[in-house]
């Protein structure tokens, strides 16, 4: 029977509920595949901030470093957003990022056909749409010094600084290559190379590396017309490579296209270690009200099952899992649609369980 460590970080808001929903879900592939999910809970967050006074107390961080894959549901809220930024529970979850090295995060937006109908945009425009946007996650504005709210002649000034070193720019973009390769060899990179050095930097690398992967094809578009063509031709991406911020930012309009936030997972992976979680934040708005959808963390669970743990089949199943379930019709509120049967994020757990259960046998 082989073990497998998870560190779990459930953070604030929906946080908790959606990675107890998730957790249920891998508990049952344990038992039916054999396997041990040995599961360590850590403070991440606001809730942290209110336990240890600190988003990131060293125990997690320690926690996390000796744990096989990490799984994190959310962080943030409005009981802390009168923190100052440095001070927020946002800062946790950079945090934990950096100190694990978490330099490429896949964020795939796929459309279901059954939610088909949940989706803003036409059908026969999102039909088929299957991307993976790969954001760098350790550098660009979220890090670059100097940074703060300085006084200049008696008025206040905020400053960010958007800077990427030539490395860091190279092996998040060396994996895009890499996973295009694997997928639909297309790649999409991001930048805004017609204003920003650092977006020229970024052109000139890609450049180089595709020069490794003749067989991928690529092509360039500035972060606005990217934003566009998203909503326009969503279904003609492949992968995207981009940095920290423009990736931040399309990841949530592509997820849109799937019908809700609340279906995205992603994998925050480094050299060494890995992170799952999903695209969405802590959604105060619903939190403690029992309907927040799992699928995002579920799917989550999903990619940590390929890529932490090299459990493809478990990992093929449970996504397999996931769309039979929505053909059979289970919504939670962020995907209703009329005629289909609403159920809540226990209701939909079940339902994911159940429909694993018979793909299993
Ligand atoms: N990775 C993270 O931890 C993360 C990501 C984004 C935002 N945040 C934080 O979360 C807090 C709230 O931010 P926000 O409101 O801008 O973004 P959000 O992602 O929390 O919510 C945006 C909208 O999507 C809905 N939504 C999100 N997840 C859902 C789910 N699983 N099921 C159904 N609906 C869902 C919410 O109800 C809300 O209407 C802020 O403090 C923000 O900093 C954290
Ligand atoms: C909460 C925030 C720090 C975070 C980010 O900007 O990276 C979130 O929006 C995300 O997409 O994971
Ligand atoms: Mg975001």
């Amino acid at each position: 029977m082989a073990l497998f460590k998870i560190a779990v970080l459930e953070g604030d808001g929906i946080g908790p509920e959606v990675v107890s929903a998730a957790l249920k879900v891998l508990y049952r592939i344990g038992e039916l595949a054999g396997h041990h999910f040995e599961t360590e809970k850590g403070l991440i967050g606001g809730s942290a901030i209110d336990e240890k006074g600190t988003p990131l107390p060293e125990e997690t961080i320690k926690l996390c470093l000796e744990a096989d894959a990490v799984l994190l549901g959310a962080v943030g809220g409005p009981k802390w957003d009168h923190l100052p930024t440095e001070e927020r529970p946002e800062r946790g979850l950079l945090g934990i990022r950096k100190a694990l090295d978490l330099y490429a995060n896949l964020r795939p937006a796929k459309v279901y056909e059954p939610l088909i109908e949940a989706s803003p945009l036409k059908r026969e425009v999102v039909r088929g749409t299957d991307m993976v946007v790969v954001r760098e996650l350790t550098g660009d504005v979220y890090y670059g010094e100097p940074r703060g709210i300085f006084t200049q002649d008696g008025k206040r000034v905020g400053i960010n600084t958007m800077r990427y070193t030539e490395d860091e720019i190279r092996r998040v973009v060396r994996k895009a290559f890499q996973i295009a390769n694997l997928r639909r060899k297309k790649l999409t990179s991001v930048d805004k190379s017609n204003v920003l050095e650092v977006s020229a930097l970024w052109r000139q690398i890609v450049e180089e590396e595709s020069k490794n992967f003749p067989e991928v094809e690529l092509e360039h578009l500035y972060v606005d017309n990217c934003a566009m063509q998203i909503v326009r031709r969503p279904s003609s991406f492949d992968v995207i490579v981009t940095g920290n911020i423009f990736g931040d930012i399309l990841s949530d309009e592509a997820a849109v296209i799937t019908g809700s936030l609340g279906m995205l997972p992603s994998a925050s992976l480094g050299d060494r270690y890995a992170l799952y979680e999903p695209v969405h934040g802590s959604a105060p708005d619903i939190a403690g009200k029992g309907v927040a959808n799992p699928i995002a963390t579920i799917l989550s669970v999903a990619l940590m099952l390929r890529y932490s743990f090299g459990l493809i089949r478990e990992a093929d199943l449970l996504e397999r899992a996931v769309e039979v379930t929505l053909e059979k019709g289970y919504r939670t509120p962020d995907i209703y649609t009329e005629g289909t049967i609403k159920v809540g994020t226990e209701g939909m757990t079940q339902a994911v369980i159940q429909t694993l259960e018979e793909l299993w046998s």
